[in-house]
């Protein structure tokens, strides 16, 4: 795309973007009032979706010169196989797409914006469905069913869950997947996996419960074992490429454990002489749930010094990230080091923040951004925010991790 058309879409979104609330509920009611048959793929519940409209073209009028951009929307494309997506669909949402801006932008909305629009929409669908192509050419299914096997309860907040899917299924240590339940229909959110793969192919995931949160309550307080669930392909970027011998920093907050777990599993197996250190981050004590595992993983993996990190009782969750930037100081050589970083987004962005500043390379301070587990608002609060955590195309993705 040429930097003409670039300035013309990021103009034109930037006045649609004013008017967000109207763009999304016309986008969808364009959407099912021409497309009836739509309407059920989609959740009952609209109301998160509407935000992840915007996620979605926030995140794509910003990545557009990324050359990364293809490959994640191939992989979109292969997860997207979940809600049995065609090419009609994404015809029909690349229509009420253009509709919703061409009544939205007013002025704006001339003959090049238009041109620019369709052309960067049917670049974003020609390489979803492109990915969705090559992962079923490859024999890959739409989704895997798992049988649940484990279901340990730790309080109220906290669910560990291991799953059997009953084809085989390949991941990396530190992706994460989405995963559906019959409780509640074309819900998908998205979850760590918490191991390295295992000769059996079980796999483990950690739920915390979040106020009012749709997936996190049906999966904590009514899934039972030996039920069924649905995981779509993994996907994420939080995956081991430090050279050999080059030290390393791995930090957790809460559930974000689960994918830094994975992480230091397969680190024990190909790399035990390492050397790092390990923070984990709890909102309290009884939250510290990883601590007998991340013992087990340091005694594995002789060279990890572990720091265990929570908030003083009775004070608030995001005391922990106060006292773990206190630690980072203290450390040293943070030049020297690589990153894996997962946890919830203020701390991921209060970490990174501090990283870059006690000089480490940002280009190696690895994360994925999960969506928010928060509450949903009918947008992000702000730009920074919207900027900050750009999750998938969400607009026929609703996988994320929102109530
Ligand atoms: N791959 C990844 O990055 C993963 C991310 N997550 C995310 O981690 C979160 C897990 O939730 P819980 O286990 O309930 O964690 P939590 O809410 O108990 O928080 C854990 C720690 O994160 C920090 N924190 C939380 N809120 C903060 C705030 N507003 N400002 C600064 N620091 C804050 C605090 O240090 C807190 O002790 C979810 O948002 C989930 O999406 C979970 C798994 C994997």
């Amino acid at each position: 795309m040429d930097a003409q058309s670039l300035r013309t879409l990021r103009s034109t979104f930037a006045v649609v973007e004013r008017r967000a609330e109207h763009a999304v509920a016309f986008f969808y009611s364009h959407l099912f009032w021409h497309n009836p048959a739509i309407r059920t793929l989609f959740p009952q519940d609209m109301a998160p979706q509407r935000d992840r409209l915007f996620a979605a073209l926030t995140h794509l009028v910003t990545h557009l010169d990324d050359p990364g951009l293809p490959g994640y929307l191939g992989q979109l494309g292969r997860d997207h196989r979940k809600f049995l997506a065609t090419p009609a669909l994404y015809s029909a949402v690349g229509a009420s797409l253009l509709a919703a801006f061409s009544h939205c932008a007013g002025a704006a909305w001339t003959v090049e914006a238009e041109k620019a629009w369709a052309e960067a929409y049917g670049f974003v669908a020609d390489r979803m469905t492109a990915g969705a192509d090559e992962a079923a050419a490859a024999g890959e299914p739409p989704w895997w069913d798992a049988d649940v096997l484990r279901h340990e309860r730790y309080g109220d907040d906290l669910t560990l869950l291991t799953l059997r899917p009953r084809r085989p299924y390949p991941y990396t240590a530190g992706q994460y997947v989405s995963v559906g339940t019959p409780h509640l229909p074309r819900v998908w959110r998205t979850y760590s996996l918490a191991n390295a793969p295992r000769p059996d192919g079980t796999l483990d995931l950690h739920v915390s419960r979040v106020d009012g949160g749709l997936m996190s309550t049906v999966l904590t307080e009514r899934l039972r074992v030996g039920e069924t669930l649905r995981l779509s392909a993994p996907g994420g970027a939080l995956t081991a490429r430090t050279p050999p011998g080059k030290p390393r920093t791995y930090i957790a907050g809460g559930t974000g454990w689960a994918p830094v777990r994975a992480l230091l599993e397969e680190a024990a197996e190909d790399e035990p002489r390492l050397e790092g250190r390990l923070f984990v981050v709890a909102r309290t004590k009884e939250h510290l749930y990883g601590r007998a595992d991340a013992e087990r993983l340091a005694g594995l993996i002789p060279g990890l010094h572990v720091t265990y990190i929570t908030a003083a009782p009775g004070r608030p969750r995001d005391q922990a990230t106060d006292r773990l930037v206190q630690a980072l100081r203290a450390a040293l050589h943070w030049p020297a080091h690589d990153v894996y970083l997962a946890g919830p987004p203020a701390l991921l962005t209060e970490v990174t923040e501090e990283l870059t500043a006690l000089g480490t390379d940002p280009d190696r301070v690895f994360h994925d951004r999960l969506p928010s587990a928060a509450p949903h608002a009918l947008r992000p609060a702000t730009r920074a925010e919207r900027l900050l955590a750009p999750p998938p195309l969400h607009w026929h993705n609703p996988a994320a991790r929102e109530p």
